[in-house]
């Protein structure tokens, strides 16, 4: 077995093709493996698997994030339907800092971001019913968890939507500053 790791413009992120072993029924999927990554040095260490599901296209979820010391990693995968899925640096000292990268993940296609700690993630939705899967390095911490508005004008984040479906808390969420 063997995995494609293909950086992306934010340091230490990666878009990951992991197996498929598709037939006649459909196809068996490798999520993640602790030694295809290992060997890849990329040492994650999930201690969490969370999944979120979509009613509509159009549903943005972004940009969140845990502040140090309870920052998280996170391996995504879309797991039914469609997403563009972005990740954005928010790490002091970077040398990408707010720099972003996006790839569109789909059910079956076998690929995931590799979000590095430090990093803040979100996705929307391409298809109604889309579902997107979380392995997490770190625990959740409510009070440690932060969002940055989707359309931060320091990111200039080119979403493929106008108006997507937001909750309360993203839609009203602080700027960089
Ligand atoms: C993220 C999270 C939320 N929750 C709870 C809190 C709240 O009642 C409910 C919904 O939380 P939110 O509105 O923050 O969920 P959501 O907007 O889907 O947050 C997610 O967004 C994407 C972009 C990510 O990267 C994820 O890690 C996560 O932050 O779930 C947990 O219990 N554990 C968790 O790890």
């Amino acid at each position: 077995m063997s995995i494609q790791v293909t950086p992306l413009k934010v340091d230490g992120s990666y878009l990951l093709t992991t197996p498929f072993f598709s037939d006649h029924r459909g196809g068996f999927g490798v999520q993640w493996e602790k030694n295809l990554l290992d060997e890849a040095n990329i040492v994650f260490r999930p201690e969490n698997a969370n999944h979120s599901y979509n009613w509509t296209a159009g549903t943005l979820r972004a940009f969140h994030y845990q502040s140090p010391p309870n920052c998280q990693a996170k391996l995504v995968s879309c797991v039914a339907g469609k997403i563009w899925d972005v990740v954005v640096d928010l790490r002091s000292g970077s040398p990408t800092l707010h720099q972003w990268a996006a790839s569109e993940l789909a059910a079956g296609d076998s690929r995931s971001h590799y979000i590095p700690a430090g990093c803040a993630h979100g996705f929307v939705t391409l298809e109604d019913h889309s579902t997107v899967a979380y392995l997490i390095e770190g625990t959740y911490v409510a009070a440690a968890s932060a969002v940055v508005r989707w359309n931060d004008p320091t990111l200039a984040v080119p979403w493929p939507v106008t108006n997507p479906i937001l909750s309360d808390k993203d839609r009203n969420a602080p700027f960089i500053r």
